[in-house]
């Protein structure tokens, strides 16, 4: 995946020119990347930042449309955002945890998301997701007015209430304090084995990555570095470190032959 993204020197010259004249630079975000996620697996999707996760991430889900390659999920094309596939998945994003507008209050954007995935309004899944997620004081607040915490397990429930059979779960608890972390990891440990869903997880805490992940893939400037068990990750280094200076030492230096 290239971007075409426009550059300009500073100062206010540069930024008047720029109305007339803009000069673009291509950034290579996602280059060369090839790998097969087995139904069922939670994968933990590693690398420093900068390193193309997000844009995988975006391809994946059929946001963006990459400028060579292919990519088959679920034996669809994510790009051509057919509805068949949008209902079976879902991308979930801490930085950014529900879409839609946000002057509705929780439950208009569940009926709203209810409408839009065809879910039957006999289906229990969202009560069960309020139940799970503690959602009940939140049902008539509006989404702006959520702190981050609270918008994120509304944004699960939302994602999760026409029960998608992958996730693409983009550090999912960024801001999150501990205690609301660790349920949302417990949230998605037990989503992942009851539903039997597909899941590709960054994170940046290592902590999501040792409870969810038995497999990662490891990227580094869009490239793949590691992919195989986290165990034999780990292993390679003999005094046998936390994961977190584990991957401090691969962002570094590298991958230990
Ligand atoms: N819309 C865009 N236009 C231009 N460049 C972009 C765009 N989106 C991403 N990039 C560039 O592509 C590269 C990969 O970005 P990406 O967001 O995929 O990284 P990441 O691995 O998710 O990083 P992080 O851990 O910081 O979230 C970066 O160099 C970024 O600046």
């Amino acid at each position: 995946m290239t971007f075409q993204a426009p550059v300009r020197e500073a100062g206010l010259r540069a930024a008047l020119k720029a109305v007339t004249h803009r000069e673009y630079r291509q950034i290579e975000a996602v280059t060369d990347l090839s790998f097969h996620l087995h139904a069922g697996e939670v994968v933990g999707f590693l690398g420093p930042n900068g390193a193309g996760k997000t844009t995988t991430m975006k391809i994946l889900s059929g946001i963006l449309h990459p400028t060579s390659g292919d990519v088959s999920v679920l034996g669809f094309t994510p790009w051509q955002r057919r509805r068949e596939y949008l209902r079976q998945i879902a991308l979930i994003r801490g930085s950014q945890p529900i879409g839609g507008p946000t002057e509705l209050t929780v439950m208009d954007s569940f009926k709203y998301q209810r409408v839009l995935y065809d879910v039957p309004r006999t289906d229990t899944t969202v009560d069960d997701l309020v139940d799970l997620l503690d959602l009940g004081n939140l049902l008539r607040r509006q989404i702006r007015a959520l702190s981050l915490g609270e918008k994120m397990r509304a944004g699960l429930a939302m994602a999760l209430l026409y029960r998608p059979k992958v996730l693409f779960l983009d550090e999912p608890t960024l801001g999150l304090d501990v205690l609301a972390a660790s349920a949302l990891r417990r949230f998605v440990a037990e989503y992942a084995a009851s539903t039997g869903a597909t899941i590709l997880l960054t994170s940046h805490y290592m902590t999501d990555v040792e409870t969810l992940c038995e497999r990662v893939i490891l990227i580094d400037r869009s490239r793949i570095r590691y992919d195989g068990e986290l165990a034999a990750l780990t292993a390679k280094f003999a005094e046998n470190p936390s994961l977190d200076v584990v991957m401090e030492r691969l962002y570094r230096d590298g991958i230990p032959s």
